[in-house]
């Protein structure tokens, strides 16, 4: 088992990695000083329920005499929406949380986001521990990032709210879609991308074993590419600056996850963004075409689409774009690549040139 611990705005707390852990989650409970005497509740959604994974969490919480509600939400990104928090406030309500109460975020991005928001905002605040159980949520479940989307503006209601633990299970990986394994992949190629070349090419030699869920090659993934991902964020948790970098793919990726209504994964999306954020790094004359040529082979190595969907045009991406939350004043913001390993972030990158890239890369 892997324990890392992490500070963020001078308030530590651990990552714990390996097998089992989810049903050990009473114990890790009472390790964090969570109370028997308050009202617990656990978010989930209706696949993380259906494998088991729900089971395991709710068994080790009783048995150490932690009480709790359930809230179940239906699975995808439908879900990260203020009016089913509205539904979720209204169950924490009837369970009876009060100030010691914690949230427990059992799921993938979507369920981490949601119920992190939860935990954000109600009652102006309660704790709430990251249980993820899909590979990308190495990402999201780190970091302290919690939101609602906004129609189709990703994340646009939100808050900064660090967990009290994260408690990642790899036997939990076992049950996932292999098409979710690939969206994770996505977020782990960019961690290497954006700061550990060494990572990156290590990914590119595991694709195999990570796909099959190996148990320590995941291990490892987990842990390496949750240290570029924390090392970033305990430097800048509130995004003044360098924090945007772990946004590498976004810019691009989250106008096609919103215009294409959720059809397309997270991240399927954050790989076709980075393919065109490499390219247009190019561009701008920033790194080699090599470099570009070596993120396209990784994206589809990892077989996620390199393509933004054709139907989509550049006047619909270019707008949606300069509402992102990196941008000031509806410039284009993009991080960029130096290298295997560097980027630099670009907050006025010219319209043509985006545009350019955009045509060169739609199919
Ligand atoms: N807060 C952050 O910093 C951050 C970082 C990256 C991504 N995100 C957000 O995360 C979300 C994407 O997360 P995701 O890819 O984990 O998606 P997800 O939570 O929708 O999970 C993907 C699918 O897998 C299912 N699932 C989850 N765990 C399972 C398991 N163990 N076995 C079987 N099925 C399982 C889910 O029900 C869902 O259908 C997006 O909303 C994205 O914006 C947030
Ligand atoms: O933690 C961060 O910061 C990130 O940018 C991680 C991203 O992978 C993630 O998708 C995040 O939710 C995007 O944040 P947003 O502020 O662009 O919505
Ligand atoms: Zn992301």
């Amino acid at each position: 088992m892997i324990r890392e611990r992490v500070e963020v705005a001078g308030r530590p707390y651990e990552i714990v990695i390996g097998p089992d852990v989810l049903a050990r989650t009473g114990t890790f409970l009472q390790e964090l000083g969570v109370k028997t005497s308050s009202k617990h509740l656990v978010i989930t959604d209706e696949n993380v329920a259906s494998k088991g994974h729900l089971e395991k969490v709710t068994s080790s919480l009783m048995e150490l005499g932690f009480t709790y509600d359930v809230y179940i939400i239906p699975p995808g990104e439908e879900s990260k929406s203020l009016e089913r928090a509205t539904e979720a406030y209204e169950a924490a309500y009837r369970a009876g949380l009060d100030r010691r109460s914690v949230v427990l975020a059992l799921g993938g991005g979507v369920v981490g986001d949601f119920a992190g928001f939860i935990a954000a905002t109600y009652m102006r605040g309660v704790d709430f521990v990251q249980l993820p159980t899909t590979l990308l949520a190495h990402d999201s479940a780190v970091g302290g990032k919690v939101a609602v989307n906004l129609a189709h503006a990703k994340n646009l209601i939100g808050a900064f709210h660090q967990p009290l633990a994260v408690l990642y299970d790899t036997e939990a990986l076992k049950t996932l879609p292999v098409r979710e394994l690939r969206s994770g992949l996505a977020e782990a190629i960019k961690h290497g991308l954006i700061q550990d070349g060494a990572l990156f090419d290590w990914i590119l030699e595991h694709v195999e074993e990570i796909l099959r869920v190996d148990d320590a090659v995941m291990a490892e993934l987990l842990a390496r590419s949750c240290r570029v991902k924390t090392s970033v964020v305990a430097e800048d948790e509130r995004e003044n600056g360098l924090r945007a970098i772990l946004n590498f793919g976004h810019t691009i990726g989250h106008a096609v996850e919103g215009l294409m209504e959720y059809e397309y994964t997270h991240g399927e999306c954050v790989g076709l963004g980075m393919v065109a954020a490499a390219e247009l790094s190019v561009e701008l004359g920033l790194c080699t075409p090599l470099v570009a040529e070596d993120v396209e082979d990784a994206v589809e190595k990892a077989g996620l689409p390199t393509r933004i969907p054709a139907k989509l045009s550049a006047d619909e991406l270019i707008a949606s774009m300069r509402q992102d939350k990196k941008a000031t004043g509806g410039t284009l913001t993009f991080v960029l690549l130096t290298g295997k390993g560097s980027v630099v972030i670009d907050k006025d990158v010219p319209e043509e040139t985006v545009r350019a890239v955009i045509e060169r890369k739609r199919g």
